[in-house]
């Protein structure tokens, strides 16, 4: 029951500065849609608006036929599952609660966690390998080990729509290509903001790239990484080349400056 999202026409203006420019977006049901870009850029502002956490000035996001603004937070919630950037840490909730969260766009204010709610929490729990943390107060995790928490919270929800805002954030390569890889599995419409751009080409349907709130590229990550537009936005020498392990192509970079001095040499 994956949804398309729609980015229509998206643009964010706070005080007088314009942070996102009419921004269009659009991930077919099923998809990795990764959205890439510089530091600042606006990729996080981006996905705020389709997670419903920033309002747009201008513009408008769907899930499936809805406006998401034009829909209540909980029905947000039951369509979109979000793993951000903005741990809140200050408080003492264990693991299992905060993964119990993710139960709450199903349930009516103070209505009990049933059975299948806590076998759906497990699960998750499970799933992330972090079971055994399940009593541990969130707040003392390593950072690692919080993100994969978050997203065990995400798939509780149990959402058509999954956000993740830089999800490999903290996390080793072991887990990052397993993290990637549940993603993968699960089937969902994703739209990630992603700053490894060889992850983005490996595990990504589609990328949109952003640069300075405005979408210059999207399409297969072969069409939009290409040397030239990759050296204008991230200033990088840069090439798609066949994995040596697995033929699939795979992103490299070179700083300009490493390779003008072996060049000279
Ligand atoms: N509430 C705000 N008030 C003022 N400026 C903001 C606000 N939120 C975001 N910005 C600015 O908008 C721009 C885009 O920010 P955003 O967090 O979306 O970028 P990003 O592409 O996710 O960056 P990064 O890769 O560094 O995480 C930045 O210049 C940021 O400083």
């Amino acid at each position: 029951m994956a949804m398309r999202v729609l980015v229509d026409g998206v643009s964010v203006r706070i005080d007088d500065t314009t942070i996102l420019d009419r921004v269009g977006l659009v991930a077919e049901p099923g998809t990795i849609t990764g959205v890439i870009g510089p530091n600042g850029s606006g990729k996080s502002t981006l996905l705020r608006c389709v997670y419903r956490a920033l309002k747009p000035t201008a513009g408008a996001v769907y899930i499936g036929q809805d406006d998401v603004w034009r829909s209540s937070a909980r029905e947000a919630g039951r369509r979109t599952a979000v793993v951000a950037q903005d741990h809140d840490l200050d408080n003492d909730y264990s693991v299992l609660e905060i993964v119990a969260m993710g139960r709450s766009p199903h349930k009516r204010l103070l209505e009990r966690e049933t059975e299948a709610d806590r076998a759906i929490v497990e699960n998750a729990l499970a799933r992330v390998r972090m079971g055994w943390a399940a009593e541990r107060v969130f707040a003392t995790l390593s950072g690692g080990e919080r993100q994969r928490v978050l997203v065990a919270r995400a798939l509780t929800q149990e959402a058509p729509v999954l956000l993740l805002d830089e999800p490999s954030n903290h996390l080793d390569i072991g887990a990052q290509h397993e993290l990637l890889d549940l993603v993968r599995e699960l089937g969902l419409t994703t739209v990630a903001a992603l700053h490894d751009l060889d992850h983005a080409t490996t595990y990504c349907d589609r990328l949109v790239l952003v640069h300075g709130g405005a979408v210059v590229a999207s399409g297969p990550a072969e069409e939009v990484l290409v040397a030239e537009r990759v050296a204008e936005v991230f200033g990088v020498l840069s090439a798609v080349v066949p994995h040596p392990l697995t033929g699939r192509p795979h992103f490299v970079t070179a700083s300009l400056q490493d390779t003008t001095t072996h060049r000279a040499g």
